[in-house]
């Protein structure tokens, strides 16, 4: 490990590990290398430069990261980087802390979660993925795994390893290649075409749907099975989980899972949203009757309570 991190932090223990960086708990050792008073814990990622090699090497840029957290920071939902150091085989970026369970963990021990809860996740993940869209990056591995929650309970998405910079509006770049995780991946990405910044909509879509079944939309016993159902894109709502869903959830979901990018939402439509609700907006206004505005009343609740 670099002087210069231990020099700075106290490396604590291990609190996570994904393909490429293990995350460790750090103390900042000097008031210059720790963000504020209030956060006497930061996290380490550390990244095997030996780990992303060949084909990842294509998809996880090691200075991408680092570069991506700090073109969008700071921002509310996003994790903030506050130092980067490297060694001959590693890149250590330091990390705000999140130390409640991730969305994996959370639906994974209580199951789905209620619509005013789902709701209020989904509107604090919209926010930082319209932010990522306006600033010209497009995230790629939006799934639960990379949805954290800081001592505060706040939405931190995580994990730009796998982000691109490609520009905003008529200038934006078209990407190509196969990035993300199976369950989560969008289907113009499985089918090989050029695609943009609609594929986080479609993730976060995804995310919907396990936060209130308990499972992912598009199921098989391997990869290939799971891309072929992608690309399929038959969005099933068994009534045995479903009963108990709003219409107007589904139809989010029917938005945010339309195999045909071009009309899927845009994540700039949740804006208002994210902001406080605007209930203006199309999707919105289109649910009609009384769970829309039920709906309504629990983002409005929800999005009051996150401010
Ligand atoms: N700032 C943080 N605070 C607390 N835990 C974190 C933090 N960052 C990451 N983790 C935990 O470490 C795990 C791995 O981190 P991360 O996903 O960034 O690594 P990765 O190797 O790039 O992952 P992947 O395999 O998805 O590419 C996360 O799933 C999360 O549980």
């Amino acid at each position: 490990m670099t002087e210069a991190l231990k020099r700075d932090y106290r490396i604590c223990e291990e609190i996570g590990r994904g393909r490429f960086g293990v995350v460790r708990r750090c103390e900042p050792l000097y008031p210059s290398a720790a963000p504020s008073s209030a956060a006497p814990s930061l996290a380490v990622k550390s990244i095997d430069k030996s780990a992303v090699s060949g084909d990842d090497l294509d998809s996880h840029c090691l200075l991408t990261e680092p570069k991506v957290m700090s073109l969008l920071s700071p921002h509310p939902n996003l994790l903030r980087i506050h130092n980067a150091y490297e060694d001959s085989s590693h890149l250590h970026l330091v990390l705000d802390l999140c130390d409640s369970p991730d969305l994996h963990r959370a639906v994974a021990s209580s199951g789905p979660l209620p619509e005013p809860e789902a709701a209020r996740i989904l509107a604090q993940l919209m926010r930082a993925v319209a932010h990522c869209h306006r600033h010209g990056v497009v995230h790629r591995d939006i799934k639960p795994e990379n949805i954290l929650f800081d001592s505060r309970g706040r939405l931190r998405l995580a994990d730009f390893g796998s982000a691109e910079v490609i520009g905003g509006g008529e200038q934006a770049a078209a990407l190509r290649g196969v990035v993300g995780t199976p369950h989560y991946v969008a289907p113009e990405v499985v089918a090989g075409r050029e695609y943009g910044e609609k594929v986080d909509v479609w993730s976060a879509g995804v995310v919907l749907y396990v936060m209130l079944a308990g499972f992912p939309p598009f199921r098989g016993e391997s990869a290939v099975e799971i891309f072929g159902a992608v690309l399929r894109a038959n969005l099933r709502f068994p009534p045995r989980v479903f009963r108990s869903v709003s219409a107007a959830a589904k139809d989010l979901l029917r938005m945010m899972l339309c195999r045909d990018a071009s009309r899927r939402l845009s994540a700039d439509q949740f804006s208002p949203f994210g902001n406080m609700l605007d209930a203006r907006h199309p999707w919105v206004t289109n649910y009609g009757g009384a769970e829309a505005t039920e709906l309504i009343i629990q983002l409005r609740i929800s999005t009051v309570y996150i401010l």
